[in-house]
């Protein structure tokens, strides 16, 4: 390599957030179209430090919420003609994230040699896995029975948390670089996400990830595809240009409105559905003026979402938070009985509600032309179920590329009492549902204490 670096130890704790892309399925794919990502409050945490038992050389990465395959062993080496640093897997079941990011991030810093051998531990909240029934509370980070490829995931994108922790903490471990790298570390992920994807999705997950909640508009394909392939020749000066430019892609940040919630449901025995989106793609490519009707109508109703947030806020704002809280109440005691004073807020809850619902239906109707179970049989049930028992429910939606898998449901959490959470678990738990502790989040990856993390390590 041309220049390399021996790279000093800061132990560094980071983590990032899980998601749910709550309008702009299959739309985002295409950068034409907008997506609509909430970050989550569940997040996955990466602590580094040195590794007193390593080889020289190498970062043993532990996942010790697993019973088995939850250690792997990388060495690091230089590679000739400028191909990058050479990561070789010395023990441990293939886990393309972690390698891919290893890779990136070395090769980007030119690092070919660590100071002192490394170990990464990875703890991922509890929401990202089905957790076994219990009594008691699960401790913070708890252990399943369970390799990782078992574990039964409840869809709130922990590849992409998982990657841009890890980059974020490799990163910081490895680099004193005290000026704003949140940008880099953005391309760094996304092009180890997409690598060891072996495809390039829209990237919503990993921005949530970095970013946090936003309007997401993805970058193109093509920018990441010179460096897909790692390891040939020329490879490091290709990552380090495209990591370094500026790329075409917008996250603006967002936010729910005051004392909105959007809570996630794990359908339970439910199955990814990784062929839908081919068949939906295809579909759009066979219906050319059709779908693209579909489409639009689409990307219009899920811009009137975001404009129908955006007002609820600006309206809230100009309202005293008891006087908000009230209308929130007595919208949810009685939509119809409108007080003094509460027109103008009433109106945005219901226009959300109303939005949300039209979201749906077009989206079940895109799922029936393209042959698709978008929103199947079984979520309708459970969507409409809340919004006719649970008059906290705004309305919900079959989050993602829809499927088996979750809902997300939107409400006003204004009870007095606390008893939506409740009314949630009830209908869920009669629909094979649990609702999971997350809430909507606006932070992205963050730098946390090493220290909080004792008796986890
Ligand atoms: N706690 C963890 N420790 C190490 N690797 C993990 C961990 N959690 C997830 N991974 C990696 O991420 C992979 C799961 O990625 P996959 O894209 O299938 O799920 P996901 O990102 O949760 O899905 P979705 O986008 O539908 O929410 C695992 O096979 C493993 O390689
Ligand atoms: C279908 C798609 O638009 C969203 C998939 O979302 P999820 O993984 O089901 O949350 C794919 C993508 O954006 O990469």
């Amino acid at each position: 390599m041309s220049t390399t670096a021996t790279a000093t130890v800061t132990p560094t704790a980071a983590s990032a957030p899980g998601k749910v892309l709550l309008a702009g399925g299959y739309l985002v794919l295409d950068p034409a179209y907008t997506g609509l990502v909430f970050a989550l409050s569940a997040r996955i945490h990466c602590v580094s430090s040195v590794n007193p038992d390593g080889q020289a050389d190498t970062i043993t990465v532990r996942s010790p919420q697993f019973t088995k395959e939850q250690e792997w062993v990388y060495r690091i080496s230089g590679t000739e003609s400028d191909a990058g640093t050479a990561v070789e897997q010395l023990s441990g079941s293939p886990n393309p994230f972690i390698q891919k990011a290893i890779l990136y991030i070395l090769t980007y810093l030119s690092i070919t040699t660590l100071h002192s051998p490394l170990k990464i531990t990875i703890l991922a909240d509890n929401d990202y896995y089905s957790q076994p029934p219990t009594t008691t509370r699960h401790p913070r980070f708890n252990n399943l029975p369970t390799t990782i490829r078992d574990a039964n995931k409840t869809g709130l994108g922990s590849s992409a948390a998982l990657t841009t922790s890890f980059t974020g903490c490799l990163f910081h471990t490895l680099s004193s670089s005290s000026s704003n790298v949140t940008e880099t570390i953005h391309n760094l992920a996304q092009a180890a996400h997409c690598s060891a994807q072996g495809k390039v999705g829209s990237g919503f997950d990993v921005a949530a990830a970095v970013w946090g909640s936003c309007i997401y508009r993805r970058f193109p394909a093509a920018t990441l595809s010179s460096i897909l392939e790692s390891g040939t020749p020329g490879f490091a000066k290709r990552l380090k240009s495209v990591v370094d430019a500026r790329w075409e892609y917008e996250a603006r940040k967002t936010t729910v409105p005051r004392g909105f919630r959007v809570v996630m449901g794990d359908v339970r025995g439910g199955s990814a559905t990784p062929g839908m989106v081919k068949t939906v793609l295809r579909w759009r490519e066979e219906n050319g003026e059709k779908a693209k009707e579909r489409w639009d109508a689409i990307h219009a109703l899920n811009m009137e979402l975001i404009g129908w947030f955006e007002e609820t806020r600006r309206v809230g704002e100009h309202m005293g938070e008891e006087e908000y809280v009230k209308a929130a109440r007595e919208y949810v005691k009685d939509r119809d009985s409108l007080a003094g004073g509460m027109e103008e807020i009433f109106r945005c809850f219901e226009k959300v509600a109303e939005t949300l619902g039209k979201i749906r239906e077009q989206m079940r109707g895109m799922g029936e032309e393209a042959g698709a179970g978008i929103e199947p049989p079984a979520q309708t049930e459970l969507l409409d179920k809340h919004k006719e028992e649970v008059k906290s429910v705004l309305g919900g939606v079959v989050p993602g590329a829809g499927g088996h898998d979750a809902v997300a449901l939107v409400l006003l959490d204004v009870d007095e009492e606390g008893r939506v959470e409740e009314e949630v678990k009830r209908v869920m738990s009669g629909h094979s549902c649990t609702m999971l502790e997350t809430r909507e989040e606006m932070e992205g990856i963050r730098e946390e204490e090493v220290k909080g993390y004792e008796g986890y390590l």
